[in-house]
């Protein structure tokens, strides 16, 4: 309609899925509509009358973040989670010291190059609770011309009477678990508050990583083993359709594709439990150069992607996997990939046998590498998303169109030409100018 229809009426018509991509400007206003939401929308007045939130984040511009809340509930107590030490954890709180409502927890980050990258909203309003988890930044870039993911949850009700407060997907326990692994006392009240509301109607299940060397009972708590264990709830007629994993980093994953990706990672998520899927079973989506320079951001866009040269020289083998990020279903082609998504799908890319989106990235940082002859997982950084089960919605697969299940991008994805190079953001790109007429010249 004429008006921007409240994100209430939105979010019905999304049910049962709930999954949004971020607005982009710059792209045809009917891509902008149905299916995607804008921070502010999110914190509006008309979505729920705010009482207190907790943002889980990485990247945080405080100012732009309170300006994203509406006016009356700028005094709404609101706690930042996030990972920094030292220099920049003072930075982010000499940013905030003028608002008196903002708090902060930073979570541990014990084991070396891990990172907060958790995204989500802990929204709690007068009449129940709600939870986003996406994988957009909390700075005015990240939300303005990318494409990233958000789930939003239905609004959970103070819990009455005798129910358990649980759904089938155990998800309310899972947040519960990974909340309590941060061990903070600001989290303590959020954990409280969860407990006394029912959660019965949440149809996700929760795949997080939390840092540390996890063995035993919590071994598949978290990471590629968490999504190991839920992936064995999934249609066997699939087990011979491609993986299609979408990210916008790539951590160091070995010397050969044998070395993780193709064994352990690719293991947990075709539960086929087979050590080696011949190459067409898995295909990797990430911005090639052209992506970058051709996108509404134009270079820039590759600030956000952050493949370093050091690391890619290191395993040219998987530049062989790569598919160009196109989203022409969505209008979203020239919108530079932010998300995260990872899906089993059938060979014509019709049909989905699970769709996952979340912060972690292609790296084992996030998904966790097996040590010990695989007596413990090893997580360094902190990662949370969402996985659509189809099992979840009484039904067997996604039929992407009958469904109407948003998939983020073109599928099947597109390979590579020759002449495409994974963006890497710590070389020159000079030979083209991009959509700006600008070129990339890092220091
Ligand atoms: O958690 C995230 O989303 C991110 C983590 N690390 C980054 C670096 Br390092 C450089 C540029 C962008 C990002 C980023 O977006």
């Amino acid at each position: 309609g004429s008006f921007s229809e409240s994100l209430n009426d939105k979010w019905n018509r999304s049910s049962p899925f709930n999954f949004f991509l971020t607005k982009a400007k710059g792209i045809d206003n009917k891509y902008n509509a149905n299916q995607s939401v804008h921070i502010k929308e999110i914190l509006s007045e008309s979505f729920g009358e705010l009482v207190q939130s907790a943002q889980f984040n990485y990247k945080i511009d405080v100012d732009w973040l309170v300006q994203c809340y509406p006016e009356s509930f700028r005094s709404k107590p609101l706690l930042i989670v996030h990972g920094f030490k030292g220099r920049e954890k003072q930075d982010l709180e000499s940013e905030a010291a003028k608002y008196d409502h903002i708090g902060f927890c930073q979570a541990r980050l014990d084991i070396a190059y891990g990172t907060h990258h958790s995204k989500m909203m802990l929204l709690k309003y007068t009449d129940g609770i709600r939870v986003v988890i996406h994988t957009a930044n909390l700075v005015h870039g990240d939300w303005h011309q990318k494409t990233q993911g958000v789930w939003i949850s239905p609004l959970f009700p103070i819990l009455l009477g005798q129910g358990s407060g649980e759904s089938d997907t155990k998800f309310r326990k899972d947040l519960i678990d990974y909340l309590t692994a941060y061990n903070h006392p600001k989290l303590r009240s959020w954990i409280e508050m969860i407990k006394t509301h029912d959660f019965s109607d949440c149809r996700v299940h929760l795949v997080a990583s939390v840092p540390g060397r996890h063995t035993d009972i919590s071994k598949d708590k978290w990471g590629h083993l968490k999504l190991r264990k839920l992936l064995k709830q999934v249609e066997p007629s699939c087990k011979q359709w491609p993986i299609v994993g979408q990210f916008s980093s790539i951590g160091s994953l070995g010397a050969k594709s044998e070395d993780w990706l193709c064994s352990e990672w690719l293991s947990s998520l075709s539960t086929m439990g087979q050590t080696l899927v011949e190459k067409s079973q898995l295909r990797l989506v990430f911005p090639s150069v052209d992506n970058v320079r051709l996108s509404l951001e134009g270079y820039p866009a590759g600030g956000s992607l952050p493949y370093s040269i050091h690391t890619a020289k290191k395993q040219t083998y998987l530049h062989s996997f790569l598919h160009v990020w196109k989203s022409d279903r969505n209008g979203r082609t020239q919108a530079s990939p932010h998300i995260k998504t990872y899906m089993r799908m059938s060979p014509d890319g019709e049909n989905l046998a699970w769709f996952a989106c979340t912060s972690a990235n292609l790296s084992k940082a996030a998904w966790g590498v097996l040590e010990k002859k695989g007596y413990q997982l090893m997580i360094r950084s902190y990662e949370i998303g969402v996985l659509f089960l189809p099992k979840s919605f009484s039904k067997e697969v996604f039929k992407i169109k009958d469904d109407n299940f948003l998939v983020p991008f073109d599928l099947p994805p597109t390979p590579y030409e020759k002449s495409d190079h994974p963006w890497i953001w710590d070389i020159p790109h000079v030979n083209k100018p991009d959509t700006h007429g600008m070129k990339w010249c890092p220091n």
